[in-house]
C-alpha cells in the first residue's frame, strides 16, 4: 500500500467529494480514485466535475470498485448487461482492486453496503475508512463477519476518521481512531490521506472521543456558517446591502481564525484585544454572554456528540450510555 493507492469511494456525496476533490487538488492521481454512486444525476455532476473520473452506478457498482476487473471484456459484459453505469469519459474499463475503500454512505445505509461487499472485503482485505458518523468500528467489523466464521483477526481493519467539509479546499479538521489491529503502514497510509486534505489530524485512542470531535469539528463548520448567515442578516437589517454583508462577515471569519492559529496569544486574549471596555465589542459580548451564549455551544456541541452516541445504539446495536 502507497500513498497513491488505489481509492474506491463508495457512495459520492457530500463528504466523499469534498475529500475526493482536496486529494486531486494536491494532485493525488485522478486514475487512482473510483467513486461509486447510485443517483445518476450526482454520477453525471462528478462526471463534469471532474473529467475522467471513473464514476460507477448499477446494482454491482460497489462491488466492481472494491473488487476491481482487469479484464475489460467482463467489466464491458457489466456494462451491456446494466449492473454497472461507467461515465464515457472514464479512462477505461479495467478496474485494480481498491486497496483503500472509503465508506463514504450515510449511516443509516451502511449496514446494507457493508453486507453486500462482505465477500469482497474478505477476500480482498482493503484498508477500510468508514467516515460514517456514530458507527463503531466493531459495528462495521460485525457486519464484514456477519454469517461468516470468521474471527475479527482475519478481517481487515477499520479506521474510523471523522472528518469536515473543508478538506475540499484543503482546510479540512480531521480526527482518527485505528483499532489495535490496524499496522503503523496502515495508520500511515490514513493519515497520509486525511492529511492531504487537513490541516489538522488529530488520532484519538478511545474511539468515544470520535462523539466528540464529531460535535466539534464534523459538524462545526455548519455552526460556523450558521452564525456566518446570522451576521450577514443582522448587518442587512442593520441597512447593508448584501453582498457588502457577506463579504465583510467571512473576511472577519477568517481573518479571526487566521489571527487564532498564528498568534501567540490564547483564544480569550484574543477576544479582549478586540473589546475596548465600555466600547461597541463590549456591548455585543455582554449582550451574546446575557443570552447564555457559552452554555447554548456547550448544549449545541453536546446534543451532536449525543446523536453520534445514540446513531451508534440504533444502528450497531449498542446499549447506549448517558455518560458523555
Ligand atoms: N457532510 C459532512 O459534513 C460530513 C459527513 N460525514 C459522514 O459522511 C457520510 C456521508 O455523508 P454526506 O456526504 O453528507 O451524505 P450524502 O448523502 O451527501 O452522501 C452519501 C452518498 O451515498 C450514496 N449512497 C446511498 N446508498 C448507497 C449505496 N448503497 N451504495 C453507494 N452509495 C450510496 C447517496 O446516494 P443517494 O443520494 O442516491 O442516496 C449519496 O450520494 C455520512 O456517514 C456522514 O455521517 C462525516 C463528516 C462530515
Ligand atoms: O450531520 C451529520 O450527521 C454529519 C456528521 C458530521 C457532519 N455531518
Amino acid at each position: 500500500m502507497t500513498l497513491q493507492s488505489r481509492l474506491a469511494f463508495i457512495g459520492g456525496g457530500n463528504m466523499a467529494e469534498a475529500i475526493l476533490g482536496g486529494l486531486l487538488a494536491c494532485g493525488y492521481p485522478l486514475s487512482q480514485c473510483v467513486v461509486s454512486e447510485p443517483l445518476k444525476s450526482r454520477c453525471e455532476f462528478l462526471h463534469s466535475k471532474y473529467p475522467g473520473l471513473q464514476v460507477l452506478s448499477g446494482s454491482q457498482a460497489n462491488q466492481l470498485a472494491v473488487n476491481g476487473s482487469t479484464s475489460p471484456k467482463r467489466t464491458a459484459t457489466m456494462i451491456s448487461e446494466g449492473s454497472v453505469n461507467l461515465n464515457p469519459t472514464a479512462a477505461s474499463t479495467s478496474f485494480a482492486p481498491a486497496e483503500v475503500v472509503i465508506l463514504a454512505v450515510k449511516p443509516q445505509v451502511l449496514k446494507t453496503v457493508v453486507h453486500d461487499l462482505r465477500q469482497v472485503l474478505q477476500t480482498r482485505q482493503p484498508l477500510i475508512i468508514s467516515i460514517a458518523a456514530g458507527i463503531e468500528t466493531r459495528t462495521i467489523a460485525k457486519f464484514i463477519a456477519e454469517g461468516t466464521t470468521l474471527k475479527p483477526r482475519d478481517l481487515p481493519p477499520v479506521i474510523r476518521v471523522m472528518p469536515n467539509t473543508p478538506s475540499l479546499v484543503n482546510e479540512g479538521a480531521t480526527g482518527m481512531y485505528a483499532t489495535s489491529d490496524a499496522t503503523d503502514d496502515q495508520r500511515h497510509v490514513a493519515e497520509s490521506l486525511m492529511a492531504a486534505v487537513s490541516k489538522q489530524v488529530s488520532w484519538v485512542d478511545n474511539e468515544a472521543m470520535i462523539d466528540t470531535v464529531t460535535g466539534i469539528s464534523g459538524s462545526g463548520p455548519a455552526y460556523f456558517f450558521l452564525m456566518m448567515e446570522a451576521m450577514e442578516e443582522a448587518a442587512v437589517r442593520l441597512g447593508l446591502d448584501r453582498k457588502t454583508a457577506k463579504a465583510l462577515t467571512i473576511q472577519t471569519c477568517l481573518g479571526a481564525a487566521k489571527m487564532a492559529q498564528s498568534s501567540q496569544d490564547d483564544l480569550e486574549t484574543l477576544r479582549v484585544k478586540v473589546t475596548s471596555p465600555n466600547g461597541t465589542t463590549d456591548a455585543a459580548i455582554k449582550t451574546f454572554e446575557n443570552g447564555g451564549f457559552r452554555e447554548l455551544v456547550y448544549e449545541g456541541v453536546k446534543a451532536a456528540n449525543m446523536r453520534s452516541k445514540s446513531l451508534a445504539v440504533e444502528l450497531g446495536g449498542k446499549e447506549l450510555s448517558t455518560k458523555l
